[in-house]
C-alpha cells in the first residue's frame, strides 16, 4: 500500500488529502500538523475550516484510509511520498522584508524529514514558493542524507476557497514538475499515477521543477492581475457613468478575454494573492528585473487603492465624516462561502472606518467574533503564521461590535457596507431594514449584490462598485 503523509492541514492539506484519501482507496493518507486543536478539530465533527462538501469527504474516509495526527515524525518516516503544505507568509523582518516569502515552516519541515527519514521519500512541494525552492530543500535533505534518495517534486495546488471540494475533484490541470532524470522521472510518474485515480490523463502536466514552481505565482499574478484591471475600469466608470456590470460582460464575451473572474469589488483578498505577488515582485527584483516588478506591483497597488477609494466614498458621502456613527458591516470573510478571513479587503475598510472613529456593527455567517477582533488588532502578515505562533488575546476594540443576525447589525445604523458577496444578502428584508435605520440611509455595496435600484425606491442613497452614481454621491466626490 502506499503511504502518503502530508504535512500541514490546513487549507490545502486537509481538502486536498481528503479528495486523495476518497479517489484512492488502496493509498493510506495521513495528515500530520504541530498544531493539537487543529487536529483534535480534525477528528471530531466540527471540522477547522469551513467548505462545501468537506464534511461529506471526510466523514467517508476517516478512519478508512484517512487520518489525522500530530505524530509528525512518526508518519512522516513511514511515508512513501510526504506533501509538504505549511504556511509561506510573507517576510516581516529582515531582507525582503515585506516582499520575500519567510520559508521558515517550510525549512523546519525538510530539517525534520532529513532527521527521520529511513528510506526513499519523494518529497513534493504543494505550498505556493518562491522558485528554486527546490534545490535549496534537496541541498537541506542530501546534505546529511545516509544514502536516502529523495526526489523533490513541485506539485502547486490551484484550489480556491469555497469550491475547493469541486475545484479537486475536477482540476482544469494537475501540474507535476521534477528533475529531468530517470530518478526524477519516475517520481513524477509515481505522483501521476495517483492523480491519474480520478484526472484524466491530458489533464495532468509534467514540467521541469522551476516551470511548476513559477507557473503557480504567475497563475495568481494573471487572475490578480484580472480583478485589478476590472477594478480600476469600476473608477472609470464611476467617473463617466459607464456600468461596470456591462463593461464586463461586453469584453467578457470575446473568446480570447472570457467572461469569468471580471467581477467589480473592493478589492480582492485571501492568503495568497497579495502574497505571492510580493513574492514574484521580490523575485523580479533579485533577478535585476525592475521594470517586470514595477509592472506586477502595480497590480497590488491598485488592489490597495480600491480600498481605499471605497472608504473614502463612504465617508464624504456622509458629510465628510462617519465619527460616532453606527455603520453595518454585512460580510467579513474574504469571498462567500469560506469562514476565511485572511487578507480579506474588510479588514482595511474597517480599519478606514475605525480611523474616522465610526462605530461599527459587523455581521458574517461563518466568522466569529474572536477572529474579527484578532484581525482588526494584528499586524500586517502576522496571520499568515501558524496559530500558536500568532499575537493571543487582542484587546478588542470598543467601537466594533459583532453580532450573528444582519437585522441588529443594521438597526440605527446610519450605512450598511456589504463587502463579502454572501447569496444570504441579496435575499434580505430591506424594507425592514431600511425602516430601522437612521435617515437619510445609505447602502455602500462593495461587491454588486443588491438591486441599487429596488432598494433607490425603498429610500435608501446607493453606492454600487463601478455603477453609475446616485445624484447624491455625485454631489459628494471622494478623492482616494
Ligand atoms: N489557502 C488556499 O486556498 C491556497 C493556499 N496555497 C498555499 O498552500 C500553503 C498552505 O496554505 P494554507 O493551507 O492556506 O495554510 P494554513 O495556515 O491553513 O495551513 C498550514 C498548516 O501548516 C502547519 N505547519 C506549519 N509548520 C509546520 C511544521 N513544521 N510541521 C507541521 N505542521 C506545520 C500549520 O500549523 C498550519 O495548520 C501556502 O503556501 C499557500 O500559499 C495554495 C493554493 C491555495
Ligand atoms: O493560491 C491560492 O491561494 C488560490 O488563490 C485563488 O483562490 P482564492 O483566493 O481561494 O479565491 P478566489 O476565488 O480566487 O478569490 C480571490 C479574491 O478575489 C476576489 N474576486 C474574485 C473574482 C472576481 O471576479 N472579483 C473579485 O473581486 C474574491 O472576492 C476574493 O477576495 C485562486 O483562484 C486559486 O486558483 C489559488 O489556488
Amino acid at each position: 500500500m502506499v503511504k502518503i503523509c502530508c504535512i500541514g492541514a490546513g487549507y490545502v492539506g486537509g481538502p486536498t488529502m481528503a479528495v486523495i484519501a476518497l479517489k484512492c482507496p488502496s493509498v493510506e493518507v495521513v495528515v500530520v500538523d504541530i498544531s493539537v486543536p487543529r487536529i483534535n478539530a480534525w477528528n471530531s465533527d466540527h471540522l477547522p475550516i469551513y467548505e462545501p462538501g468537506l464534511d461529506e469527504v471526510v466523514q467517508q474516509c476517516r478512519g478508512r484510509n484517512l487520518f489525522f495526527s500530530t505524530n509528525v515524525e512518526k508518519h512522516v518516516s513511514e511515508a512513501d511520498i510526504i506533501f509538504v503544505s505549511v504556511n509561506t507568509p510573507t517576510k516581516t523582518r529582515g531582507l525582503g522584508a515585506g516582499k520575500a516569502a519567510d520559508l521558515t515552516y517550510w525549512e523546519s519541515a525538510a530539517r525534520m524529514i532529513a532527521d527521520v527519514a529511513k528510506s526513499d521519500k519523494i518529497v513534493v512541494e504543494k505550498s505556493t514558493v518562491p522558485v528554486k525552492t527546490a534545490e535549496a530543500i534537496e541541498k537541506i535533505l542530501t546534505h546529511n542524507s545516509k544514502g536516502i534518495n529523495y526526489q523533490i517534486l513541485s506539485n502547486p495546488e490551484f484550489l480556491a476557497e469555497g469550491t475547493a471540494i469541486q475545484d479537486l475533484l475536477n482540476p482544469d490541470r494537475v501540474l507535476i514538475g521534477g528533475r529531468e532524470t530517470p530518478d526524477g522521472q519516475k517520481a513524477i510518474k509515481a505522483l501521476k499515477d495517483v492523480y491519474a485515480q480520478w484526472v484524466p490523463e491530458e489533464r495532468i502536466i509534467t514540467t521541469n521543477l522551476w516551470s511548476a514552481e513559477l507557473s503557480k505565482l504567475a497563475a495568481n499574478a494573471f487572475l490578480a492581475q484580472r480583478i485589478s484591471s476590472v477594478n480600476a475600469m469600476s473608477a472609470l466608470c464611476e467617473a463617466t457613468g459607464a456600468d461596470v456590470s456591462e463593461v464586463s460582460y461586453a469584453i467578457g464575451k470575446d473568446s480570447r478575454i472570457g467572461p469569468k473572474f471580471l467581477n467589480a469589488s473592493v478589492g480582492f483578498g485571501g492568503s495568497c494573492f497579495q502574497k505571492d505577488i510580493l513574492n514574484l515582485v521580490y523575485i523580479c527584483e533579485c533577478n535585476g528585473l525592475s521594470e517586470v516588478a514595477c509592472y506586477w506591483k502595480q497590480v497590488i497597488k491598485v488592489n490597495d487603492y480600491q480600498k481605499s477609494r471605497f472608504v473614502n466614498r463612504v465617508v464624504s458621502s456622509m458629510f465628510n465624516t462617519v465619527s460616532g456613527k453606527k455603520i453595518a458591516i454585512f460580510g467579513f470573510a474574504f469571498k462567500k462561502d469560506t469562514g476565511d478571513t485572511r487578507e480579506t479587503p474588510a479588514i482595511d475598510v474597517c480599519k478606514g472606518l475605525l480611523g474616522d472613529k465610526a462605530s461599527l456593527s459587523i455581521y458574517d455567517p461563518q466568522v466569529t467574533e474572536d477572529q474579527i477582533q484578532r484581525d482588526l488588532s494584528m499586524g500586517k502578515f502576522d496571520w499568515d503564521h501558524p496559530i500558536h505562533l500568532q499575537p493571543v488575546s487582542p484587546t478588542s476594540i470598543k467601537q466594533v461590535s459583532v453580532v450573528w443576525d444582519p437585522y441588529q447589525a443594521a438597526r440605527d445604523a446610519h450605512g450598511l457596507c456589504i463587502l463579502t458577496e454572501w447569496d444570504e444578502f441579496k435575499r434580505l428584508d430591506y424594507e425592514k431594514i431600511y425602516e430601522s435605520m437612521r435617515k437619510p440611509a445609505f447602502v455602500f455595496d462593495g461587491r454588486n449584490v443588491v438591486d441599487a435600484e429596488k432598494l433607490r425606491e425603498l429610500g435608501f442613497i446607493v453606492y454600487s462598485i463601478g455603477k453609475p452614481l446616485d445624484p447624491w454621491l455625485k454631489d459628494m466626490p471622494a478623492l482616494a
